[in-house]
């Protein structure tokens, strides 16, 4: 990540066409960490390449794993098996990827190595305390900087790690993930309450290597007694990256857009629900099984929006929309309210203030909460120039904004549309968005 891009934006226009936008992120990240402790070899099919997921699959080729590709999507992995990794021989930089880091802390304390994780400037920002505390319980020896941020120093506890019942304060699959990695590797059970629903991908991916998780009620339990086998991965598209498009055909007249191949697992479709709330005309079509997890084509065609209060369940199951939703917000009619979303203010920006600051400057009436937004909607969004503060989704979101501007919209700090969706500028383009780059 260096290279600084601006993005610029022309007023108007729609989005017609069909598209299939890049794979899962989570999804990917968990291919190559469970892969890789596979016995045997594990061929993925729709690999998100990407700067996030590459961190991932360069962090475990650091560890001694074979990993081919990606070549259109494709990846092979030569599982070691779940004690075969090796000591990297430098620290692991995870670039800007929180889902790496979270997930690689639990997955590594319980390893006969040490080994020390870093990133980017936003990454050793963001709270590493809610993996490392709870860790800590289990008997993890993870040394952090004062406040509790990376780089994490972890030494490796192999044999000594012990499990435990831990309830979950936030709503995060991170941790989540990151505990249950780490019980693969304790001894006894460890189980993780979550205080609500959750993206489930590992505990899906896990019981299709054949590794038992076990669901009782909002609880998810582990323990190290399971062996992953090598198998076939097919990772469907990423619905954070179709929400842009969600968003853009609902707002823009005239559009008609059908995203393929999307991931529709319960625990990711807050926005389609959200949008639907709101009067959005979104077809799930097609609906099938793929490899453990639902996928479908979603057309979704241009719709006058009215303004909701978000209800708070739906806020971990489209936690990282909301930059998105509040471009969908600016654009309905009346008023937007979002709570309950603390959480937006550690990702890789704060989530909250960058986009009240962004929507702001373009004319629309943001306010910002402590923990959500209220959103004025029905104005006009003017032109001007905003700042992603190297955050993908905010630049993207920003990009969306467009669509019902009335001046061009210029986009500062874009160079991390690279962590999650390279392609979002050939595909906004096909499909009828007037974006280049400065
Ligand atoms: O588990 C995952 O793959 C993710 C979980 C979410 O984070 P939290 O667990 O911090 O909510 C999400 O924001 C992130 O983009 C990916
Ligand atoms: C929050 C995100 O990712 P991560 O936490 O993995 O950096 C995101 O992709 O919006």
């Amino acid at each position: 990540m260096s290279q600084s891009i601006t993005f610029q934006v022309q007023p108007g226009g729609s989005l017609r066409g069909e598209i299939r936008v890049p794979g899962d992120k989570s999804m990917s990240h968990r291919s190559i960490m469970l892969g890789s402790i596979a016995e045997g070899v594990t061929h993925v099919r729709g690999f998100l390449n990407a700067e996030d997921a590459m961190s991932t699959l360069e962090a475990f080729r650091a560890m001694g794993v074979e990993i081919e590709g990606p070549v259109n999507g494709e990846v092979t992995i030569h599982g070691v098996g779940k004690h075969g990794l090796k000591a990297p021989t430098k620290p692991l930089y995870l670039g800007n990827s929180g889902t790496s880091m979270r997930l690689l802390s639990g997955l590594l304390a319980g390893q006969s190595f040490d080994c020390t994780l870093t990133g980017d400037k936003s990454l050793e920002s963001r709270p590493m305390k809610r993996v490392t505390v709870p860790l800590a319980q289990m008997g993890a020896v993870i040394e952090t900087q004062e406040n509790g941020t990376a780089p994490l120093h972890i030494k490796g506890q192999a044999g000594k790690l012990k499990g435990m019942h831990y309830d979950m304060p936030i709503a995060s699959a991170q941790v989540k993930s990151c505990l249950l990695l780490a019980g693969m590797y304790a001894q006894g059970e460890t189980s993780v309450t979550e205080p609500a629903p959750t993206r489930d991908h590992t505990e899906r991916m896990l019981n299709g290597f054949g590794y038992p998780v076990v669901r009782e009620g909002s609880a998810a339990k582990i323990d190290s007694n399971g062996k992953l086998t090598a198998t076939e991965i097919d990772v469907p598209s990423d619905i954070s990256s179709a929400a842009f498009f969600l968003v853009g055909a609902s707002i823009a007249a005239d559009s008609d857009v059908t995203l393929k191949h999307v991931g529709i697992n319960p625990t990711r479709t807050g926005v389609i629900d959200i949008l639907r709330l709101m009067g959005a005309n979104i077809e799930v079509l097609n609906q099938r099984e793929v490899g453990g997890e639902p996928v479908a084509d979603l057309r979704v065609r241009s719709a006058p929006l009215k303004g909701i209060d978000i209800p708070e369940h739906l806020v971990p199951l489209a936690i990282d929309e909301f930059p998105v939703l509040f471009v969908a917000a600016a654009c309905a009619e009346g008023q937007t309210v979002l709570t309950g979303a603390e959480e937006l203010r550690v990702k890789e920006s704060d989530r909250i203030q960058v986009m009240a600051d962004g929507l702001q400057i373009l004319g629309v009436n943001a306010q910002p909460t402590k923990d959500g937004m209220v959103v004025q909607g029905g104005g006009n969004i003017g032109g001007g120039e905003v700042d992603s503060h190297g955050d993908h989704r905010i630049a993207m979101s920003f990009s969306i904004a467009g669509l019902r501007a009335s001046a061009p919209i210029t986009i500062k700090d874009c160079a991390n549309v690279n962590t999650s969706f390279p392609e979002f500028r050939q595909l906004a383009t096909q499909l009828g968005l007037n974006l280049s780059t400065l």
